[in-house]
């Protein structure tokens, strides 16, 4: 039996158990091995090649990257050409982009590269059409924008969503608060710092035996389930955040668009007629959570126009430093800060300051 089939079996015995504590353990069993079948057909179909693929090796450049991802024909290609100074062909038939096109939306001093892709369709995760090499490139995003027609029923959300995840993208999720430490002897020993009523001691081990895990330490420090554990595992799992772009509404009734209107992260738009273009830019700009930092040099204003554009995550002084010029690091001596992130005006910060949105920086340099 192929790494297909045995995906699809699993796949259909985990949709016809029931879920209740008794079924808890053989559930968890099933998922572990979906997620070991599933590594191996990837790993099997990428043996060999190189790269992402013929006209799929874009490199990355500016301050974020943002995929357009969807189905075929619900616009992909017109809204990059609508929000970018590229040109991708558009056309009614399906499969009209077949590489990924980069653009670039400027955005508040920031310059986000916007990649259009060919369309995908169920199946694509396991090698149908070019699908695998649009999920890889995906999954190199830091916001994935999932492209929906507004005329379509909203399966077609649950399809895609189901692909990227089967890619092991895991869309508007944090990682889950498992710690794994692996030890050569000893047991499975497992902590908790709060209850996890879904994930009992005895699915935990089960699902270590399946990756062959004799000895480790376990920490639980969230209600976590058997799919985080196995995640966790599994490793080289991406979370991105997604928005999601519902596309054509001018070919919706009022009536429709209020129901969806109570949809979360969602931008309702029309590429063609470039209806709220702009509220999917502001959209897009609060996701990928950027800060703008503005260097002062020593004696003149800061430079408003040219912000320092940095990850809410990793926005030290020593990370706007390195954003700048990785030699600087070796001649720092602190830097002065006004802004949000200063106690006052001008205040001498060291290296681990962490900045706000719009602080204003003064490197000072050793002598
Ligand atoms: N009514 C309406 N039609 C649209 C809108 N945006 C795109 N279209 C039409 O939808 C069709 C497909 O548009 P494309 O931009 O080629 O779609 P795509 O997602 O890039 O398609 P593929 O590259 O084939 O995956 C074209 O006929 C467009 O004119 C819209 O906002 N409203
Ligand atoms: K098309
Ligand atoms: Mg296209």
């Amino acid at each position: 039996m192929s790494a297909a089939q045995k995906i699809a079996e699993i796949e259909a015995e985990i949709a016809r158990t029931q879920k209740n504590k008794a079924t808890e353990n053989h559930l968890g069993l099933l998922k572990a091995k979906l997620a070991r079948f599933r590594r191996e057909l990837l790993e099997s179909a990428t043996k060999g090649s190189k790269g992402a693929g013929e006209g799929f090796d874009v490199s990355k450049s500016g301050d974020a990257r943002v995929g357009l991802v969807g189905f075929p024909s619900v616009g992909k290609s017109t809204l990059l050409n609508k929000l970018t100074e590229t040109y991708s062909e558009v056309a009614a038939y399906e499969f009209t982009t077949l590489t990924c096109i980069p653009g670039v939306i400027q955005h508040l001093g920031a310059r986000i590269q916007l990649l259009d892709l060919p369309g995908i369709i169920e199946g694509a995760k396991d090698g149908k059409g070019r699908g695998k090499q649009v999920i890889a490139v995906a999954k190199t995003c830091n916001l994935i924008c999932i492209v929906l027609d507004g005329t379509r029923p909203l399966t077609d959300k649950l399809i895609i969503e189901r692909e990227l995840e089967g890619f092991g993208i895991r869309l508007n999720k944090t990682p889950p608060d498992i710690i794994v430490r692996k030890k050569d002897k000893g047991g499975i020993f497992i902590t908790r710092t709060v209850p996890t009523p879904r994930l009992s001691d005895e699915t935990v081990n089960l699902i270590c035996k399946e990756y062959r895990m004799n000895s480790a330490d376990i920490t639980l420090r969230a209600p976590c389930t058997a799919d985080e554990l196995i995640d966790v595992l599994e490793g080289n799992r991406a979370y991105i955040p997604c928005l999601y772009v519902i596309n054509k509404c001018d070919e919706l009734s009022l009536e429709d668009l209020n129901i969806m209107n109570r949809l979360p992260n969602c931008a309702y738009v029309s590429a063609d007629k470039e209806w709220n273009l702009s509220g999917m830019i502001e959209r897009i700009w609060d996701m990928l959570d950027l800060l703008r930092i503005y260097t002062k040099p020593k004696g003149i204003a800061p430079d408003y126009d040219a912000p320092v554009v940095l990850p809410r995550r990793k926005c030290t002084v020593e990370d706007f430093c390195n954003r700048i010029h990785r030699g600087i690091m070796s001649e720092f001596k602190y830097a002065l800060v006004w802004g949000m992130s200063a106690k006052h005006y001008a205040q001498k910060v060291g290296r681990e300051h962490v900045l706000m949105d719009e602080d204003i920086v003064q490197i000072i340099k050793k002598l």
